[in-house]
């Protein structure tokens, strides 16, 4: 029988499997080709993974976007206007390396699937980095992915002018390879059914490094996610993903990275320890992690990236 969650706790907790069965109702039927595609997001990807964790999940964001859409007709009624329809926003959040962008991409894939909201847009928050040269100017090259990294002020506008129903807003794109903002490239998102906003720093509120601030970038969401594992997994996801790019992306001509290729096995696993204990792991602790229990829904993996609870807020 499915818990209804431990006494004082604002989540209901799930174990694998009894969110596994709350895939039930799901209409949703995958072909062959289907599961194919979402092999190609990330062939370490079990399809019982994709049955048990990420079905249920679109079956719950799927009847949630339904009550939201009803909602704005209600407000609609209520104003006597026609009938509008804004995106649906949801945030997932969590560590580098803990699996955001294949959570989000299995996400948007799935949910894209649904006849009701067919449209859905992934943005992912590194747009909205600062280009190197301005965080060379203020001396903070080595705070990548921390809140001051960020230029949040535009990234609350893009919020809000995507939720306010505008036709076209544009991002930002940042490029892995360059390890930079790309100049004058934009990522145009034009009034899709759902968007995810995918990014380290999603679910903050309020730093003092920030300056005054009152709006946040949470406030424009309508459901969020926090991916969470134990930081010695991420760590080890980390250094694994950085020894794969040593032997592929990093080759690149155009590669900020390039110079990591001759590095030894041995070397390179220093190296990704270095960024990681300097960069990552303090972001995490500091920054990421405290802002875990802000989420609508925690996934937490196991060390083999399967999600072994889910816990859903009820207040
Ligand atoms: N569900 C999953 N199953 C297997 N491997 C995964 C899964 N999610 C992520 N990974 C692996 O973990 C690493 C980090 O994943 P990624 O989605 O790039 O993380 P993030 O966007 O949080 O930095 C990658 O090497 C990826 O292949
Ligand atoms: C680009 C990132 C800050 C992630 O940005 P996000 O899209 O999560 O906002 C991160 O992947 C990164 O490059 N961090 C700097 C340290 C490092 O090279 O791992």
């Amino acid at each position: 029988m499915r818990k209804t969650g431990y006494k004082n706790s604002r989540y209901i907790h799930f174990s694998r499997e009894e969110w596994a069965e709350l895939r039930a109702a799901t209409p949703l039927v995958l072909g062959e080709e289907d599961l194919a595609d979402l092999r190609g997001i990330n062939e370490k990807l079990s399809l019982d993974e994709i049955a048990s964790v990420y079905l249920p999940l679109s079956r719950l964001l799927n009847l949630y976007v339904a009550a939201a859409q009803s909602l704005y007709k209600v407000t609609d009624t209520f104003l006597g206007s026609p009938a509008t329809k804004v995106p649906y926003i949801v945030g997932i959040g969590g560590s580098v390396a803990v699996g955001k962008s294949t959570t989000a991409r299995i996400l948007q894939a799935l949910l894209s699937r649904w006849p009701d909201h067919p449209r859905v847009d992934l943005v992912t928050t590194d747009g909205f980095l600062y280009p190197n040269r301005v965080l060379e100017e203020r001396g903070i090259m080595h705070r990548k992915g921390f809140p001051e990294s960020y230029d949040q002020r535009r990234l609350v506008r893009f919020l809000a002018d995507v939720k306010s129903g505008k036709e076209e807003v544009g991002a930002p794109v940042y490029s892995h390879l360059t390890y930079d903002i790309v100049p004058g490239e934009e990522r145009v998102v034009r009034q899709p059914d759902i968007v995810i906003l995918e990014g380290l720093n999603v679910l903050q509120s309020g730093d003092p490094g920030l300056g005054k601030q009152s709006t946040f970038v949470s406030d424009f969401f309508d459901f969020s996610i926090y991916v969470d594992a134990d930081v010695r997994d991420i760590e080890r996801w980390y250094v694994e993903r950085f020894l794969t790019f040593k032997n592929t992306v990093f080759r690149d001509e155009s590669s900020y990275f390039r110079r990591y290729v001759d590095l030894t096995e041995e070397e390179a696993i220093e190296e990704a320890e270095r960024i990681w204990n300097e960069i990552n792991g303090p972001n995490l602790r500091q920054n990421i992690l405290p802002t875990r229990e802000r989420a609508q829904l925690i996934l937490e993996k196991s060390s083999r990236h399967e999600v072994r609870k889910v816990r859903l807020r009820k207040i």
